[in-house]
């Protein structure tokens, strides 16, 4: 469980060994620490199992030397090769996070958010796209590569692809931040902000810390993603409660009826993303967005007033009627305009017509 107002135990300093009797105790201190934060992230991974989540915040390892906790602890140290994809870059997002906030700590974020422009109504923006246009809002993402399609577009031009998408007809952009699985960057994100573009704008990176979101405000998102399969309901309440307070809207992304059903559980989600892409395997099939809004489900989700978009796999006009049928009033595309020379044109035919303004 990640808690921004708490320094990280990851980042106390490592003291240098001496033997006067102070350092000792500094030292027998420091061991009760580390072994504090192994049993705390145990125990994390096992409250996140029960909820159904097999993704591992970071890679297992053995207990402290001296360890005297339960046994059944001792036992689970079971190699450090992560099982999928998504796991993969979870353990990398959670060392590279532990990096940047040791550079720049919450402190010194806080700073820049008083001076941060106001951000803008995403939810809003999808929704008056949906009246305006009676086709699914479209959320279009500048999205280089992706581990499972490779490089999607060679000569990649961050801001020259978001101005076409706005003039095709986009309601807001998300832009990959990730750099080593999806070659994005927070430079990226900044130069299409800071290039006027007026679409409301989704970061899409992998959320482990609430630091990050903090970093995205500072950065000029206007949304963020929050992927149920990583993040256990306690993070999902603590993190979207985040983003009230910094003015951002919060894309909870689920891929399955127990990530959805715990996504509806919670209060105060108004934004839910379904991805047709398994994280784990890429697997693809948009009728997962047709199963998770059936029935019950539907019903809670209409109930509640829950916008939500239809994720990956969407590249002809009757994908996206098939999805809209479903219930979906925004679509999240990527590779089906990206990789169009003009993806403006990409647009209007991924649509089968013109939805620009
Ligand atoms: O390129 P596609 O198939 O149109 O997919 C876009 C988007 O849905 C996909 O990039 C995505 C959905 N959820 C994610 C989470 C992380 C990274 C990427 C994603």
């Amino acid at each position: 469980m990640s808690n921004a107002n708490e320094p990280s135990l990851h980042c106390l300093p490592v003291h240098q060994s001496r033997v006067d009797p102070a350092s000792a105790a500094d030292e027998s201190q420091e061991t009760a620490l580390k072994t504090k934060e192994w049993e705390i992230g145990m125990l994390q991974d096992e409250v996140a199992a029960t909820q159904g989540i097999r993704i591992r915040r970071r890679p297992p390892s053995g207990p402290p030397l001296h360890y005297v906790g339960p046994f059944e602890f001792r036992l689970q140290n079971e190699g450090n090769t992560p099982r999928n994809i998504l796991e993969e870059i979870i353990w990398h997002k959670d060392t590279e996070v532990a990096q940047m906030k040791e550079k720049q700590p919450l402190a010194k974020l806080k700073k820049y958010l008083d001076s941060a422009p106001p951000t803008r109504d995403f939810i809003g923006a999808l929704k008056s796209a949906y009246e305006r246009t009676g086709v699914p809002g479209l959320i279009a993402e500048v999205k280089k590569a992706s581990p499972s399609r490779g490089v999607i577009r060679e000569d990649f031009d961050p801001v020259e692809i978001a101005l076409a998408y706005e003039k095709g007809g986009a309601a807001c952009l998300s832009v990959l931040t990730d750099e080593k699985y999806f070659q994005g960057s927070f430079k990226n994100l900044e130069a299409i902000r800071s290039a006027g573009v007026k679409c409301p704008l989704l970061c899409k990176e992998f959320i482990v810390d609430a630091w990050q979101i903090y970093y995205a405000r500072v950065k000029g998102a206007d949304a963020i993603l929050l992927i149920a399969a990583v993040l256990p309901d306690l993070d999902l309440r603590y993190m979207t409660k985040i983003c009230k307070m910094l003015g951002l809207a919060a894309l909870v992304e689920v891929h399955d009826e127990r990530e959805m059903d715990r996504v509806l559980g919670i209060e105060g989600i108004e934004l839910v993303g379904i991805n047709n892409r398994n994280l784990e395997t890429f697997e693809v099939d948009i009728a997962n967005t047709k199963n998770l809004l059936e029935g019950e489900r539907g019903r809670i989700i209409r109930e509640k007033g829950i916008l939500v978009v239809g994720e990956s796999g969407l590249f002809t006009p009757s994908d996206i009627a098939y999805v809209q049928d479903a219930g979906v009033k925004a679509v999240l595309v990527g590779e089906s305009i990206v990789k169009q020379s003009d993806p403006a044109k990409g647009i209007s035919g991924l649509f089968g017509k013109d939805i620009s303004v």
